[in-house]
């Protein structure tokens, strides 16, 4: 029994560190919210409903996005005081807003308070009375800060790879902590994750493959974690999903660690899904180049940042069409996770990813690039410059 441990602070080594609270909550909030999006994702499987809508730019929001936004904008505002909290997110109020949009907004509400009347479980204390309407849309709108170089804010992606969660696949909730400019905490709930990693591969029949592979009352360790990880650690940390209904949660968080592989030959690389957020005929090229012979593990959202901090690819590269500016909370916390589990991110000319400037990662050098290991990430960095002049991206 002895790597069992009861779940409680203690878990985050030097308690007395810089950040420690800040880690030990934003690991609580993400928690909770991969608990919400699991309720969520299940309905949306099970029937067809409207709480799926499209946004200006043709991407998808759900009842999940909105509700994961205003739950954490509520528990790190109640654990550190409205004043002390700035916060960066994707989402915002304005559909919900709309009067014709007050079904949605009470889905939004119920699912809020069904979630935080479980904050307890997790070691968080929840509202006396449910929030009403007003309320967490207040939680959602607090979520409009643009970033910049100075000051402490937080970076949230309420469910990333939201094609994914639709799609009863791969997403994650990515949350970060931004100091003058620098990612100083990362945390990435991933809650489809699976326990074989072949399992990521099978796309859109992910779910459908897992339940009839899992018994249903298989406890959350086969499937789903948080990473987590503070910058200068030097380590990052996975800590299975706690079940909210199950006291008896005793796992104790691991360290993960990337990939020693160094040979191309042997290297797996993860990219986007869809071919619109990235190019796989470039990608395609590069790999081939460097020697690269695995098939490509194509994966929803931010779960290849996790995948290669866990040591089960080697390679994320990320080539947007020309003209696509990649947003902070889309790196932010993957970012800090791979780093401290001793890999490499930067984009492809070999910068690192600027966080200091606004919601966007202004001056992103054609692509981002993250790998395992030095010698593969040069490599990498080398092969995108002698092949970029002949892409048409
Ligand atoms: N056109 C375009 N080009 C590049 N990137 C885009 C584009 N459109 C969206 N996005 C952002 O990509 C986020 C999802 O990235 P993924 O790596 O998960 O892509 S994919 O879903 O696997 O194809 C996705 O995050 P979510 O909105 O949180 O799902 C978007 O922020
Ligand atoms: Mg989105
Ligand atoms: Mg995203
Ligand atoms: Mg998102």
């Amino acid at each position: 029994m002895e790597d069992f441990a009861q779940f409680n602070p203690t878990i985050f080594e030097s308690t007395k560190d810089n950040y420690s609270n800040e880690l030990d909550v934003a690991v609580k909030a993400v928690q909770m919210a991969c608990s919400l999006c699991q309720r969520v994702q299940k309905s949306l499987l099970s029937k067809s409903t409207s709480l799926v809508q499209s946004k200006d730019d043709n991407s998808l929001v759900t009842i999940a996005d909105w509700s994961v936004q205003a739950t954490v904008s509520w528990v790190l505002t109640e654990s550190f005081g409205s004043n002390n909290v700035s916060i960066v997110a994707e989402e915002d109020v304005e559909t919900l807003s709309k009067p014709e949009a007050s079904g949605l907004l009470e889905s939004v509400v119920q699912t809020v308070n069904e979630c935080l009347s479980e904050a307890p479980q997790f070691g968080i204390k929840g509202p006396i009375i449910p929030l009403k309407k007003a309320e967490v849309l207040e939680a959602i709108r607090q979520c409009n800060f643009n970033g910049g170089p100075s000051g402490r804010f937080w970076v949230l992606d309420p469910v990333d790879g939201t094609l994914g969660f639709v799609r009863g696949d791969q997403y994650a909730v990515a949350l970060a902590l931004v100091e003058d400019g620098e990612v100083v905490l990362g945390v990435l709930g991933c809650p489809n994750y699976p326990l074989r990693k072949e399992w990521l591969s099978y796309h859109h029949r992910y779910y459908r493959i897992i339940s009839k592979l899992t018994p249903p009352t298989s406890i959350s360790w086969d499937k789903g974690f948080v990473l987590y990880a503070k910058k200068g650690s030097g380590k990052a940390w996975m800590q299975p999903l706690i079940p909210s209904n199950n006291l008896v949660w005793l796992k104790s968080p691991r360290p993960v660690y990337v990939s020693s592989i160094e040979d191309p030959g042997q290297a797996t690389f993860c990219e986007p899904v869809e071919r619109a957020n990235s190019s796989h005929s470039f990608t395609a090229g590069l790999a081939h180049s460097v020697g690269v012979r695995k098939e490509p593990l194509r994966v929803y959202s931010m779960v290849k940042y996790a995948a290669v901090a866990r040591g089960d690819a080697e390679i994320f590269m990320k080539f947007a069409r020309s003209g696509y500016k990649e947003k902070i909370w889309d790196h932010a916390a993957g970012t800090v996770i791979i780093q401290e589990a001793g890999g490499v991110v930067t984009d492809a000319g070999g910068n690192p990813l600027d966080f200091s400037n606004g919601i966007y990662l202004e001056g992103l050098d054609r692509g981002i690039i993250a790998c395992a290991g030095v010698q593969l990430h040069e490599k990498i960095v080398r092969a995108v410059d002698a092949s970029w002049d002949s892409s048409c991206l």
